[in-house]
């Protein structure tokens, strides 16, 4: 598995623990900075996560800002791109059995580190459950197209 992983300023030392957390497992991490705590705009680094994913560089994705909200609407821009904003583990499993989220939002001014690493493990381990949920993924992309549902 390829994560692409990105944060802002806000997030930078969450997406630091993120990366060693998850090269310690063998996952292959595309970091798409930011690499210090110099002030960043969120925007460049949700679409580069969501980009990533909608080129095939990368399977899944991980985007941190200080809260999870702008680095997630950012790369909600990105027709194919579905990024949900987590804070707690029950809603990361929801996002990808249910909703297919393919990227996982943290706010590292929300939730504690421990906390994080959690809901990032079980995000990536659970897998999309299809089903019922394939058509009402399939309307959000009707909806991206432009068409009436
Ligand atoms: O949604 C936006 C994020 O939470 C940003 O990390 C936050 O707005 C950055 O704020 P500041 O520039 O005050 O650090």
């Amino acid at each position: 598995m390829r994560v692409a992983l990105g944060a802002d300023h806000g997030g930078y030392e969450l997406k630091e623990a993120i990366r060693t957390h998850l090269e310690t497992q063998g996952i292959e991490v595309l970091d798409f900075g930011t690499h210090s705590k110099d002030s960043v705009d969120y925007p460049k680094y949700g679409f580069a996560v969501g980009s990533a994913i909608t080129k095939g560089e990368a399977d899944l994705g991980i985007a941190v800002c200080g809260t999870g909200l702008g680095i997630s609407m950012a790369a909600n821009k990105i027709p194919g791109i579905r990024a949900a904003v987590c804070s707690e583990t029950f809603s990361a499993r929801m996002a990808r059995e249910h909703n297919d989220a393919n990227i996982l939002a943290l706010g590292a001014r929300v939730i504690g580190a421990g906390l994080a690493l959690d809901i990032v493990d079980i995000f990536l381990k659970t897998s999309f459950s299809g089903g019922r949920h394939a058509l009402r993924v399939s309307l959000i992309s009707n909806i991206e197209r432009g068409e009436d549902i």
